[in-house]
């Protein structure tokens, strides 16, 4: 089975694509598991997600297990042999790993008929634009309405054969932060005729920072990032506009409002300081996971019977719109460790792959406890 992970994950590593654009992806999924054994299975799309039903041999409750199916706007850098052969794309977050763990637990539990119902839900766009939330809109999961969900993250920082978890919020709020600058360009020798974004920009970057640490209570954590800054086409020219894109992540839901409140203060200011006009999106945001703490105990203890090692996993500022179906549904999400020198969202990413069969092991084992 271990060389057939392995096969399936380069195999979706080669083929990382946006959200909502997951063709290929969908498609190699749905061949996957068109060639198991029918048995047991009903299969439905929705968008370029799948979810497929597992019908269990007593069937009291139902038991979901979520993966996400997208990829980056990264360009791969780790020079592999499987590397992505989509330009500009890569699975620089796992998600390969996810699907592939994902169709291993589907594969045996296709072969041998769980006690449960299972429900194995395969969900685009979790970097953006967010698939959770008009997925469980769309009414696709209505007749097969999980008792629990649960799902998991690769770790790059941990070792192989650990799983990591907590009761509570593991992953924070998040919104995405776009701001486009208009003013006026012109002759870089004659800035006093024009009014220059680059400068404009550069500023909201530098007062920004202000807003953590001077705006929020200092009990409450914050973070703003600004990942991309552009502006200007040449040396000798005053830029008329600028555009920075970001994320704003808080540990509780309240705060994320009062960060966009300053936020927008700030902007207001730069308008009239910079005599210019400045337009904000939040494009997507993300509820918090928050995961159960009965389930969280339950998959421990599920843990110590495996062979891998459980450890208590602090909170982290990353976002995950798989907390839209924790507020909907009692479960819980972990961490998976794949010991990659490289961290998430890097482009020379490169987790071990013997983390695949562990990742197989822990999701049937607790689908098998119930
Ligand atoms: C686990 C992980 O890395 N998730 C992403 C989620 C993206 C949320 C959204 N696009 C945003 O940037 O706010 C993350 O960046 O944490």
């Amino acid at each position: 089975m271990e060389d057939t992970l392995i096969q399936i994950r380069r195999d979706l590593h080669r083929i990382p694509e946006l959200g909502f654009q997951e063709e290929k992806t969908q498609a190699y999924l749905l061949d996957y598991i068109g060639e198991l054994p029918q048995e047991y299975l009903e299969i439905k799309t929705w968008r370029t997600g799948i979810v497929v039903r597992v019908t269990g041999s007593v069937g009291s409750k139902t038991i979901a297990y979520r993966t996400d199916i997208d990829g980056l706007p990264i360009t791969e850098a780790t020079g592999l042999l499987y590397q992505s052969e989509h330009n500009g794309r890569m699975h620089a977050c796992g998600h390969d790993l996810h699907m592939t763990i994902a169709l291993g637990a589907l594969t045996a539990c296709a072969k041998d008929q769980p006690a449960q119902n299972v429900v194995f839900i395969f969900q685009p766009a979790e970097e953006g634009p967010g698939g959770a939330l008009p997925l469980i809109q769309s009414g696709i999961l209505k007749e097969w309405w999980p008792d629990e969900i649960f799902a998991l993250h690769i770790a790059p920082e941990l070792p192989v054969g650990t799983v990591s978890s907590r009761t509570g919020l593991l992953f924070a709020n998040t919104s995405e932060l776009f701001l486009d600058f208009k003013g006026k360009g012109g002759h870089a020798a004659y800035p006093h005729l024009t009014k220059d974004m680059v400068v404009a920009a550069s500023t909201f970057v530098t007062n920004m920072q202000g807003i953590v640490a001077r705006n929020l209570d200092p009990l409450q954590s914050a973070v703003i990032t600004i990942g991309k800054m552009e502006s200007g086409f040449v040396q000798n020219t005053i830029a008329e506009t600028a555009r920075l894109e970001g994320t704003i992540r808080t540990m509780d839901p309240e705060a994320i409002a009062l960060v966009k409140q300053h936020i927008e203060q700030q902007a207001r200011g730069l308008e009239i300081s910079h005599n210019c006009q400045i337009e904000i999106d939040y494009g997507s945001n993300y509820y918090q996971v928050y995961n159960d703490g009965t389930k969280v105990e339950a998959f421990r203890e599920v843990i110590a019977k495996t062979s891998l090692t459980y450890k208590e996993a602090p909170p982290a500022m990353t976002g995950e719109d798989f907390g839209y179906m924790l507020k909907e549904i009692p479960g819980f999400m972990f961490w998976l460790g794949v010991d990659s020198p490289y961290g998430l969202h890097h482009s020379k990413l490169q987790p071990d792959e013997k983390a695949l069969g562990h990742g197989v092991e822990a999701v049937l084992a607790y689908i098998n406890h119930a």
